[in-house]
C-alpha cells in the first residue's frame, strides 16, 4: 500500500515507490530487523528526540506529524520512516511518530544495517537511492509550498496596496470638486482646521469670490457654457495660487482663496489681479462667454484672532456683499 499524505483536509498519495520498500527489499529487511509490536495511540518518538533507528511498517498504520501547518503523513504497509536517524546517527527527529492502529513494525539499528550491507549490498544501495530520492522530493515539495506561500503573500500585498490606493483616491475625491478639480467645501474646511490646529491661520488672507450675473449666463447660453465659465474661474485661481495657498469652489458660482500670510499689500495685489484678469477675459470672450466678472470680498486673519470659519466667512461675505452692491467686478476689504 502506498503511503498517503494529508495537506489540511486534502489527501494526496506520495510518489509511489519512494516511501515504501519494494517486495525484495522488504524481504531482506525482514530477515535482519528486530520485529516490534506497537499499540494504537503509542508514540514511537517525538519531534526533536534524538534517534538512531529506522522503522518499516509490516502491518497497521503510523502517522508522521511534522507540526505547524505542515503535512502529516499516514504510513501503511512496507512504508519506511526514521531512516535519517539511522543514516546520519543521533539525528533529531523532524516529526512525531504516532501509531494509528495496532501495528507490527520492523526496527533497524546500526548493527542490523551493517548486516544488510553484508547480505545484499546491491539491494541496500537501491534502498539508499530511494531514501535519498525521498529527501530530495520532500525538499522540492517544501520549496514548492514556500514558493506558493510567497506568491500568495505577494498577491495579498498587491491586493492590499491597490485597495489602499483606491481608498486614497476615494478620500481625495471626497475632498475635490468634480467640475473644476479644485478643493470642495469639505477639502477647504479640512485645510482650514489643520491650519487652525497648528496655530498658523493668523496672517492669511481670505478671499471670497462670486461670479457676477452668472444666472444670466446659464439662462442665455445654457448650463454647459455656465460650467465652462466656472472652470475658467477655477483655472484663474489655480494660476495665482502658490503652493501653500488653497483655492476652493464652495458651491454654485462661489469660490474662495486662502493666501498664505504675505502681508496685506501682496494679498491686495493678488486679489486685484484676479478681479482685473476676470474682467479682461470676460470682455475678450463674450459670445459665448468664457468668463464672468468676479466680485471679491477679502479680509486678513488678525494675529491675535482665533476665528472660526463661520466668523471669517461672515466677514468676507459682508465684504462681498458690498462689492456686489457697487456693481461687481472688484474687491472689497473688511479687516
Ligand atoms: N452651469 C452651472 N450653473 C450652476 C452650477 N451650480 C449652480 N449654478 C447656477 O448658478 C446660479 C447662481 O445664481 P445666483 O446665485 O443668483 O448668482 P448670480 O446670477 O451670479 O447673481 P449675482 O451674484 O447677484 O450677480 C444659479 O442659477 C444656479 O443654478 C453648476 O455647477 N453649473
Amino acid at each position: 500500500m502506498a503511503a498517503v499524505s494529508t495537506i489540511g483536509k486534502a489527501r494526496i498519495a506520495d510518489e509511489p515507490g519512494v516511501s515504501a520498500l519494494d517486495p525484495r527489499e522488504y524481504a531482506l529487511f525482514a530477515q535482519v530487523a528486530r520485529p516490534r509490536e506497537v499499540a494504537a495511540g503509542q508514540h514511537l518518538f517525538r519531534r526533536g528526540d534524538a534517534g538512531d533507528a529506522m522503522f518499516v511498517v509490516a502491518s497497521g498504520a503510523v502517522e508522521l506529524d511534522f507540526g505547524d501547518d505542515l503535512i502529516s503523513k499516514r504510513l501503511g504497509e512496507r512504508a519506511f520512516f526514521g531512516e535519517l536517524g539511522l543514516l546520519i546517527g543521533d539525528h533529531a527527529r523532524s516529526a512525531d511518530a504516532h501509531v494509528l492502529e495496532d501495528s507490527a513494525l520492523l526496527e533497524l539499528g546500526r548493527g542490523e544495517f551493517e548486516t544488510l550491507a553484508e547480505r545484499d549490498p546491491h539491494l541496500l544501495a537501491q534502498f539508499l537511492r530511494r531514501a535519498i530520492m525521498r529527501v530530495v522530493l520532500n525538499e522540492q515539495a517544501l520549496i514548492g509550498r514556500l514558493r506558493r506561500r510567497n506568491q500568495e503573500l505577494q498577491d495579498t500585498l498587491d491586493a492590499l496596496r491597490s485597495t489602499s490606493h483606491r481608498l486614497d483616491q476615494t478620500e481625495v475625491l471626497t475632498r475635490t470638486d468634480e467640475l473644476t478639480g479644485l478643493a470642495n467645501r469639505r477639502g477647504f474646511l479640512q485645510h482650514l482646521e489643520q491650519l487652525q490646529g497648528e496655530g498658523m491661520l493668523a496672517g492669511h488672507a481670505l478671499l471670497l469670490l462670486d461670479c457676477d450675473r452668472f444666472k444670466a449666463i446659464n439662462d442665455t447660453h445654457g448650463h454647459l457654457v455656465g460650467d465652462r465659465v466656472l472652470q475658467s474661474v477655477a483655472n484663474l485661481l489655480r494660476a495665482v495660487a502658490g503652493k501653500d495657498d488653497i483655492a476652493c469652489r464652495l458651491g454654485g458660482d462661489e469660490f474662495c482663496l486662502l493666501l498664505q500670510g504675505q502681508g496685506r499689500d501682496e494679498a491686495k495685489r493678488i486679489a486685484g489681479y484676479i478681479a482685473d484678469s476676470a474682467r479682461m477675459l470676460e470682455r475678450m470672450h463674450s459670445n459665448p462667454p468664457q468668463m464672468a466678472t468676479l466680485s471679491i470680498g477679502a479680509c486678513l486673519v488678525g494675529p491675535h484672532e482665533a476665528p472660526s470659519w463661520e466668523q471669517c466667512y461672515a466677514r468676507v461675505d459682508r465684504a462681498l456683499y458690498r462689492a456686489k452692491r457697487r456693481g461687481g467686478g472688484h474687491v472689497e476689504w473688511l479687516d
